[in-house]
């Protein structure tokens, strides 16, 4: 039978993916560099071996697909997809789709895209969240490109992706990059929520003395309110987890370096070209790299051995838990503001006219933001009133307002503790610097003026750029 669709690159994503397309019953050809890896994948999963056609030759990968063929290529972002387009394009015809379904800088999908003009193959950028289980069982996709291939990869995206609440948690969000830069968006959310939980937690354990199964507790319950969410599920699961070995909780044999692959850095990297403060996607990627200088931190502690600092004044007990929740929640509700500025910028200066509300809807299940808050998103939208920013929809702002409260204690009891709270600082002083109508930039453009005659406004003198400071 000719196949449906074709999967290249069978890491753990494309492996998975390609078993879900297949569990979908489409006849789905596979195909690998090192070629067993895809006969494996086949022999490794018999009750869908009927569906799965792993080829020996990238020729012979192409040559099993029906006409016109759809090719999603599943490899390491950069190079490695340049190499597989260059090496596939030979192989392609007219109408033909190549659907780049990794982690993609959303500057190398506009390239991409742009090469292959005058093809007349067909470029799709495909932002895919939810891991190796999301993959296999049903992600959230975000998808870029033309409106018409849209068309037609729906019926195979839909049955793919997750559902929630009867609808698939796909959808088409706009020309070229548009599927990719909200990918990279959901991974700096992704990157602030983690840091934030992880400052709570370290709340927990060195300002409180908590022990992880106790913490696990917490975070269960957590999970049972506005806090449920797959982050704060997986967190519980992590600190009740506790290692055969020494019987100790195994978070705590963690080495506490955080690696990182680049989106969330990236993420960072176009708010800032947009200039939009994403101050607590900022800190979150700023505190993956202090942790990874361990031994560098190892030092500065002895530096910093006999500091003195105000005995801690967190409140123990459960008024003090209810604090620490609702300063999280706060802080998330900021954290995904940031995020959704940084779309709604792109949206209006890539012109792709994002679906803020639909994004919402889609990141519902399968990917690793998914959250019952995300529903109060895709409503805030549903208003038609143009949303500015999130903190200024009837939908969140009252919740701000009343939460600020505990958000601001928890930050200045961390912060006279002495324990790091980068992102909920973050959160906390955005949220005072966002609401305040005058701000202290007026002296940064009167230092600008003075030292590099950069000009300023004034109010008095509207629409006039005036130079005060002769070069002396
Ligand atoms: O949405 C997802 O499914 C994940 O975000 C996925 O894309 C991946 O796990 C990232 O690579 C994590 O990013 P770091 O490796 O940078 O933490």
């Amino acid at each position: 039978a000719k196949a449906d669709i074709g999967v290249l690159g069978m890491g753990t994503m494309g492996a998975m993916l390609a078993l879900n397309i297949a569990e979908e019953d489409f006849e789905t050809a596979i195909f690998n560099r090192t070629t067993e890896k895809a006969f494996k994948v086949r022999d490794d999963n018999p009750e869908l071996a009927a569906k799965l056609h792993p080829e020996n030759s990238l020729e012979e990968f192409v040559a099993a697909l029906k006409t016109p063929r759809v090719v999603l290529i599943m490899v390491n972002a950069g190079k490695p997809v340049d190499e597989q387009i260059e090496h596939l394009k030979p192989l392609l015809e007219k109408g033909d789709i190549v659907i780049d379904g990794g982690n993609a800088d959303f500057n190398d999908t506009v390239r991409r895209n742009k090469a292959m003009e005058g093809t007349g193959i067909h470029f799709v950028g495909m932002g895919v969240s939810g891991g190796e289980l999301g993959a296999r069982h049903g992600p959230s996709i975000m998808v870029g490109g033309d409106k018409a291939v849209w068309e037609r990869l729906k019926p195979i995206l839909q049955p793919v992706a997750a559902q929630y609440d009867g609808s698939p948690c796909v959808a088409w969000l706009g020309t070229d990059g548009a599927g990719h830069f909200v990918k990279t968006i959901h991974n700096g959310i992704e990157y602030a929520d983690m840091q934030m939980i992880a400052e709570i937690y370290g709340i927990m354990r060195d300002g409180l003395g908590m022990a992880a199964p106790d913490m696990a507790k917490v975070f269960a319950d957590w999970n049972t309110r506005g806090l449920a969410s797959y982050l704060v599920e997986i967190t519980a699961a992590v600190l009740a987890e506790t290692d055969q070995e020494t019987g100790k909780p195994l978070v705590d044999l963690i080495v506490d370096e955080a690696g990182q692959k680049g989106t969330g850095r990236w993420s960072v990297i176009e708010a800032q070209k947009l200039g939009i403060g994403a101050t607590t996607l900022e800190s979150a990627v700023s505190a993956r790299g202090i942790s990874s200088r361990r031994a560098e931190r190892a030092d500065a502690a002895k530096v910093y051995a006999d500091l003195t600092l105000p005995a801690s004044t967190f409140a123990s007990g459960t008024e003090g838990l209810r604090e620490l929740e609702e300063a999280l929640e706060t802080a998330k509700i900021i954290a995904y503001a940031q995020g959704y500025a940084i779309m709604a910028a792109a949206s209006q200066e890539f012109t792709w006219n994002l679906p803020l509300g639909d994004i919402a809807r889609i990141w519902r299940a399968g990917c690793i933001i998914r959250s019952d808050f995300l529903d109060d998103i895709a409503k805030a939208y549903e208003t038609g009133e143009t949303v500015i920013n999130l903190l200024q929809t009837p939908t969140f702002s009252g919740r701000v307002a009343k939460g600020q409260a505990a958000l601001r204690q928890v930050v200045s009891k961390a912060t006279l503790a002495g324990v790091p709270v980068p992102a909920l600082g973050a959160a906390l002083f955005y949220f005072d610097d966002y609401r305040r109508a005058r701000g202290t930039a007026n002296l940064v453009q009167g230092q600008r003026d003075l030292f590099g005659a950069h000009t300023f406004t004034r109010f008095d003198k509207d629409g006039v750029q005036h130079h005060h400071w002769p070069a002396v």
